[in-house]
C-alpha cells in the first residue's frame, strides 16, 4: 500500500555540500545561455543556508556522492529540519554512482499525484509490507531501483479524489493494477526507507512492456532515449531562452520558486534542453496529466513547447497571485494606518489634556454636572449617582447595558436637586402682573394673592392643588401661565386629556428599551427647578387606563401628603414635589375623578358677559394682536360700536377665544390692506397730502403717481402706467374691503420721514361684516314677547350658560284624552321633570280653577328647541309647569321673564347650578326678571355688580311664587 507524502510533486530541500566542481561540467562560460541564467542567478539573493541546499541528480549517474550521503539528506528532509521545510519544494539534484541503465525488471510502484521527473525526490509511502519487504530487500541487494509509474484516472474523467483513488489503488494487484498505470514512467532510485516511507529519486524514462510478477507488481521495461537533437537549432534556443525569461518573469513575482531556479541554476553544470524542460514541467502547478504529457515526449522541442505553455500558464497565475496579494496588502495596510494614526491622536490628545477616553470623560462630566448641587441633593441620590458611577466604569462601553447607565445617569444628574427658583412674596407686584395679564378673574387673583401672603408670613410656600374650572377659552390656561410669572416660578404645561398610559406619569422601567420617564421627571429637567408651576391641562378628560389607573397615578402625583416622596419608575429614586404648585384645569368639574377633586381646590370661571369682552377685547386681545399683526395703534381704530357688534353677533360663548380669533381676522385684514397700500404707493410719488375721506385712497395714489412724473421730468411712460396699474388694484382692494368710502379713512399725516406717514384704517359696526363675514348669531331671542305656552328657561353647558325656551301646545282635546308628548331630544331626568311638572300643574290649576279640566281633556305636546341639541337635568321643571299652566290658562307670561329652578311634586323649589352663567345667559337675551330657587341667593350675591346690574332677580321657594309672578306680576314675590 502507498500513501504518498506530498500531493504536488514537491521537492525537499537536503542538507548536501555545495559541488563548485558541477559548473565545470555543461554550458560552457560565454555562451548566451549561460549568460541568461548567470541572469536569472542575479535575481537570486544570497542565502546563508545556500551550502546545505539539496539538488538535482545528475542523470549519468556518475557523481562522486555515494548514496549514503543522499539518504542522509532525505532523512533530514524528512524529519523535516525548520530550514529545510521553509523550501519544502525545492528541487533536489543527487549524483549517483550506480548503473540505472542495467535494470530492466523492476518493481512497479504507482503514483497517485503526479509523475516523477528524472532529477526530483519524491517521497511516497508505501502501505503493501508485501511491497515494502521487496523494496528494501532490492535495496539490500545493491540493487535499489524501483520503476515509477503515474496512475491512470478512472474512466480518465479525473473526479475521483486523492484518497478514492489511494482507496481502490490499494485494493489492486496484478494486471488490474498494470491496466491502471500509465506505461511511461520513471527508474526511481530508493535512496531511503524508514518505516513505510520510501524516498526515491528519479532517474531515467522507462516504459513497461510486459509484467512479470504480479505481487508485488514487477514489470519488464525499456529504457527511453530522448531524439536526437541539435543543440545549435534556432527553435530549440529560441524556445528554451523564452522558457527561462518566463522563469525569469515569475522569479520577479512569486517567491515560491526563488529557491527551485536558484538550486537549478547552482548546478548550471548539468544544464541541457531536455532537462530545462523537465525542471519547468516539474516546479509547475500543472495537473498531473499535463505533466505525464512532458514525462512522455521524447522530441526535445515540443517537450520545451509544452513546458512552455506551463510555465506562461504559470506566470499568469502568479500575476494574478500577486494582485490579489497587492490589493490584500493594501487593504490591510491602510487600516492600520489609520488605526494606528487614531491611536496616536488618542494619546497625543490625552497627553494635552484636550479629551480623556470615552468612559473617563463621561464620568467627569455626570461628576461635574452634579457637583454644583452636592450640598442639597439628598444623600440617598448620591449614593445612587456614585454606584451607577462605578458600574459605568466596570461595563463595556458598547454593550447595552453600558447605555442604559449612561442615559440613567443622564437622567438622574440633570434634574435640579434642591435648586428651587426666588419666590416672589410682594403681593403687589403679583397684583400688577395678574392685571396685566387678565382682566376681571377676581376670584383666581384674590386665591392666588392669599397663596403669596401666607408665603410671605411662613417663609416659605407649600405646593397646593387650583383647580381652574369653567368653559373653553375663558383664560384657564393663560391665567396658569400667569400665575407663574407672579410667583416666579418657572411654567411647564402638559395636557392629560385622553392620557391612558401610566407609565405616561410614573415612567417606564428601567429594563424596557426606550424607556423614559414620566411627564414630571421630564418637568424638571426642562424647567431646572425644583418648584415650578405646573399646570395639568383637561384633567376631567383623564383616560381610562387598560394598564393601570392613570386617575391613581395623578393622584400620587398631586398629593401633598404623597408627592413629597414621588416615585418615577424610571428614576427609582423618590424626588420631592411638595413645593410644585399644581394648578389643574377642567371644562366640566362633575368629570374629574372624586379623590383628586376633593384634594383640589376648585375657582369656577363661569365666563364673560358682554361689558367683560369689551374690556378683555380693546385693553388685552385686540393689544396682542395688533402687534402680533405689527401694525401701530395708530394705523388702525376700530370703534366700540363695531366691538360691540362683533361680541353680541358673532362671539356669544361664554369664553373669549372666538372673539380673539375675529380679531385676528380683522387685523389681518387691515395688514393686508395697509400693505397692499404700501406697495402701490411705491410705485407713485410719495407725497404729503391730507386726503379726505371721501376721497379713495386710488385716487391719491394716481395724483401722487402724476406728480412724480412732473415733478422729476420722467416721460417714461412705463412709470405711469404701472402707477396706473397700482392704483387699479388698490381701486379693487378697496371695494373688497373698504365697502362704503366714508367708513375706511386713509389719512397721510406730514411727518419729518416720508416713510413715517400714517394710514389710519377704521372698522366700525356698518363695514364689520367685510372683514368678518356675515354675523353667526342672529338671537338668541327667540319671541320678543313670549306667546301663550311658551316661557323662557335658563341652561347651563360646558360652554357657558345659555337661554332655552319651553313649548307647549293643545294637540286634540277630548274627554280623557290628558296626556303629554315630549320632544325636544330630552335626557331621562329631563322626561320625569315634565313630568312632574304635568302632574302639578293639573294640582296647580285645580286649585286655582276647579272647573277646568284642561289638562284631563287635552292631550299636549311639549318641546324644547333646539331639537339637535340633547338636553337634561331638573332644572327646567318650574319652567315646564309655568308653559303648562300658560297653555292651560290662555295667558302668556310676564315680558322678559327668565326662570329656573328644580320643583318637587309638593311644588318646592330646589337649588340649581351654574348661577353666573345663567344670569350672564338672561342678561345676553335681555330677560329682564329672573326667578332663581332661594338657596342659590347666595351664588347670585357673590356675582360681581356689573353681571347683576339692572336685573330684577326673585329667589323662590315655593312653585306659588313663580305662579305670582309669572302671571299676576308678583305681587306676593320676594326679591
Ligand atoms: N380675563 C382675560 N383677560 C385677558 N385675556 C383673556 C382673559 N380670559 C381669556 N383670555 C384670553 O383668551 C385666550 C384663550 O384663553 P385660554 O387658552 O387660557 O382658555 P382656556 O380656558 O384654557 O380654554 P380651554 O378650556 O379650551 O383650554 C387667551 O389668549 C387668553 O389670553
Amino acid at each position: 500500500m502507498l500513501k504518498v507524502l506530498s500531493h504536488s510533486c514537491q521537492f525537499h530541500n537536503f542538507a548536501f555540500p555545495f559541488h563548485s566542481t558541477a559548473i565545470r561540467h555543461g554550458a560552457e562560460p560565454g555562451t548566451p545561455l549561460f549568460r541568461v541564467l548567470s541572469q536569472l542567478r542575479g535575481f537570486i539573493r544570497p542565502n546563508p543556508n545556500f551550502y546545505r541546499r539539496a539538488f538535482f541528480c545528475s542523470e549519468s549517474g556518475d557523481g562522486p556522492e555515494s548514496p549514503s550521503v543522499v539518504e542522509a539528506a532525505a532523512a533530514k528532509a524528512i524529519e523535516g529540519e525548520p530550514d529545510e521545510a521553509e523550501s519544502k519544494s525545492s528541487a533536489a539534484m543527487v549524483p549517483a554512482v550506480f548503473k540505472p541503465e542495467e535494470c530492466f525488471t523492476v518493481l512497479a510502484l504507482p503514483l497517485p499525484h503526479r509523475p516523477l521527473f528524472p532529477g526530483f525526490y519524491m517521497p511516497i509511502y508505501v502501505k503493501d509490507p508485501k511491497l515494502l519487504a521487496a523494496l528494501t530487500e532490492s535495496r539490500k541487494r545493491q540493487a535499489p531501483y524501483a520503476g515509477a509509474f503515474l496512475i491512470k484516472d478512472e474512466s480518465d474523467a479525473g473526479s475521483a479524489s486523492g484518497s478514492e483513488t489511494e482507496k481502490s489503488i490499494y485494493d489492486l494487484k496484478g494486471k488490474k493494477l498494470l491496466s491502471r498505470l500509465h506505461k511511461v514512467g520513471t527508474l526511481a532510485q530508493i535512496t531511503s526507507i524508514q518505516g513505510d516511507q520510501v524516498v526515491l529519486i528519479g532517474h531515467r524514462r522507462l516504459r513497461i512492456t510486459e509484467m512479470v510478477e504480479e505481487d508485488p507488481l514487477t514489470v519488464r521495461v525499456d529504457h527511453l532515449k530522448d531524439q536526437p537533437y541539435d543543440k545549435d537549432d534556432d527553435v530549440i534556443k529560441a524556445t528554451s531562452f523564452e522558457v527561462i525569461s518566463t522563469l525569469r518573469d515569475v522569479l520577479k513575482t512569486s517567491s515560491l520558486w526563488r529557491d527551485h531556479v536558484q538550486t537549478y541554476t547552482q548546478h548550471i553544470g548539468d544544464f541541457n534542453y531536455p532537462r530545462l524542460a523537465d525542471f519547468g514541467a516539474a516546479i509547475s502547478g500543472a495537473n498531473k496529466l499535463q505533466c505525464q504529457q512532458v514525462l512522455e515526449e521524447l522530441d526535445v522541442l515540443k517537450r520545451l513547447q509544452l513546458t512552455l505553455e506551463l510555465v506562461k500558464k504559470e506566470m499568469e497565475i502568479s500575476k494574478i497571485q500577486e494582485s490579489i496579494a497587492k490589493a490584500i496588502e493594501e487593504k490591510i495596510s491602510g487600516e492600520q494606518r489609520r488605526y494606528l494614526l487614531n491611536e496616536q491622536l488618542k494619546a497625543i490628545k490625552k497627553e494635552l489634556g484636550l479629551e480623556t477616553d470615552d468612559k473617563t470623560a463621561l464620568t467627569a462630566k455626570f461628576r461635574e454636572r452634579i457637583e454644583p448641587h452636592k450640598d442639597k441633593c439628598p444623600p440617598h441620590v448620591l449614593q445612587v449617582i456614585e454606584e451607577e458611577l462605578t458600574k459605568l466604569q466596570l461595563l463595556e462601553a458598547s454593550s447595552s447595558e453600558f447605555n442604559v447607565t449612561r442615559n440613567y445617569l443622564d437622567w438622574l444628574t440633570a434634574l435640579p436637586w434642591g435648586n428651587y427658583s426666588d419666590e416672589n412674596f410682594d403681593v403687589i407686584g403679583a397684583q400688577k402682573i395678574l392685571d396685566e395679564d387678565h382682566y376681571g378673574l377676581s376670584d383666581v387673583k384674590e386665591r392666588i394673592l392669599e397663596f403669596i401672603a401666607v408665603g410671605k408670613l411662613r417663609g416659605t410656600s407649600q405646593g397646593k392643588i387650583i383647580c381652574l374650572s369653567g368653559p373653553p377659552g375663558v383664560g384657564k390656561t393663560s391665567i396658569g401661565r400667569s400665575i407663574a410669572r407672579a410667583l416666579n416660578r418657572k411654567f411647564y404645561r402638559f395636557s392629560v386629556g385622553g392620557l391612558s398610559d401610566v407609565a405616561e406619569i410614573k415612567g417606564h422601567r428601567r429594563t424596557y428599551i426606550g424607556a423614559m420617564p414620566g411627564k414630571m421627571v421630564q418637568c424638571l429637567k426642562n424647567v431646572g427647578t425644583a418648584n415650578p408651576l405646573v399646570l395639568i391641562d383637561e384633567i376631567d378628560k383623564l383616560g381610562r387606563g387598560h394598564a393601570g389607573d392613570p386617575a391613581s397615578a395623578m393622584l400620587e402625583l398631586l398629593d401633598p401628603e404623597q408627592n413629597a416622596n414621588f416615585l418615577d419608575h424610571y428614576l427609582d429614586v423618590p424626588i420631592d414635589l411638595s413645593k410644585v404648585l399644581f394648578v389643574c384645569t377642567a371644562n366640566v368639574v362633575e368629570m374629574i375623578p372624586n379623590p383628586l377633586l376633593d384634594r383640589m381646590e376648585v375657582i369656577a370661571i363661569a365666563g364673560y358677559i358682554t361689558d367683560e369682552k369689551m374690556h378683555i377685547a380693546r385693553d388685552y386681545l385686540e393689544k396682542t394682536t395688533r402687534e402680533a399683526c405689527g401694525i401701530k395703534p395708530e394705523q388702525v381704530e376700530v370703534t366700540d360700536a363695531a366691538l360691540l357688534a362683533l361680541i353680541e353677533n358673532y362671539c356669544r360663548e361664554a369664553g373669549v377665544r372666538n372673539l380673539q380669533k375675529q380679531i385676528e381676522k380683522i387685523y389681518r385684514k387691515i395688514a393686508l390692506q395697509l400693505v397692499r397700500q404700501n406697495a402701490s404707493k411705491e410705485l407713485s410719488t410719495p407725497v404729503a397730502a391730507v386726503v379726505d375721506s371721501s376721497v379713495s385712497k386710488a385716487n391719491a395714489s394716481i395724483d401722487s403717481g402724476g406728480t412724480l412724473v412732473e415733478e422729476t421730468e420722467m416721460s417714461l411712460e412705463t412709470e405711469t402706467a404701472r402707477a396706473d396699474q397700482g392704483a387699479e388694484e388698490l381701486q379693487s382692494s378697496d371695494d373688497q374691503i373698504g365697502g362704503s368710502k366714508d367708513t375706511t379713512k386713509v389719512e397721510t399725516t406730514d411727518d419729518t420721514e416720508a416713510s413715517k406717514r400714517v394710514e389710519k384704517v377704521s372698522v366700525d359696526e356698518s363695514n364689520l361684516s367685510v372683514y368678518v363675514g356675515k354675523p353667526v348669531f342672529h338671537a338668541e331671542r327667540l319671541y320678543d314677547q313670549t306667546p301663550v305656552g311658551v316661557v323662557m328657561g335658563l341652561a347651563w353647558t360646558a360652554m357657558g350658560g345659555s337661554t332655552l325656551y319651553i313649548e307647549t301646545t293643545l294637540v286634540e282635546a277630548g274627554e280623557g284624552k290628558g296626556a303629554l308628548h315630549l320632544t325636544g331630544q330630552l335626557g331621562d331626568v329631563m322626561k320625569e321633570s315634565a313630568q312632574i311638572a304635568h302632574t302639578l300643574a293639573r294640582a296647580i290649576l285645580l286649585e286655582k280653577d276647579p272647573d277646568n279640566k284642561f289638562f284631563a281633556d287635552s292631550k299636549l305636546h311639549l318641546h324644547v328647541p333646539a331639537g339637535a341639541t340633547p338636553k337634561d337635568g331638573p332644572s327646567a321643571g318650574c319652567t315646564m309647569i309655568t308653559s303648562l299652566l300658560s297653555l292651560a290658562m290662555k295667558k302668556p307670561v310676564k315680558k322678559d321673564l327668565a326662570m329656573t329652578g328644580e320643583v318637587t311634586l309638593t311644588g318646592k323649589i330646589l337649588p340649581i347650578g351654574g348661577v353666573k352663567e345663567k344670569t350672564i345667559a338672561a342678561r345676553r337675551s335681555d330677560a329682564k326678571t329672573i326667578i332663581f330657587p332661594s338657596a342659590n341667593r347666595r351664588d347670585f350675591d357673590e356675582l360681581s355688580a356689573n353681571v347683576k346690574e339692572g336685573l330684577d332677580v326673585h329667589f323662590v321657594e315655593d312653585y306659588n311664587q313663580i305662579y305670582d309672578l309669572a302671571f299676576n306680576d308678583g305681587e306676593n314675590s320676594d326679591k
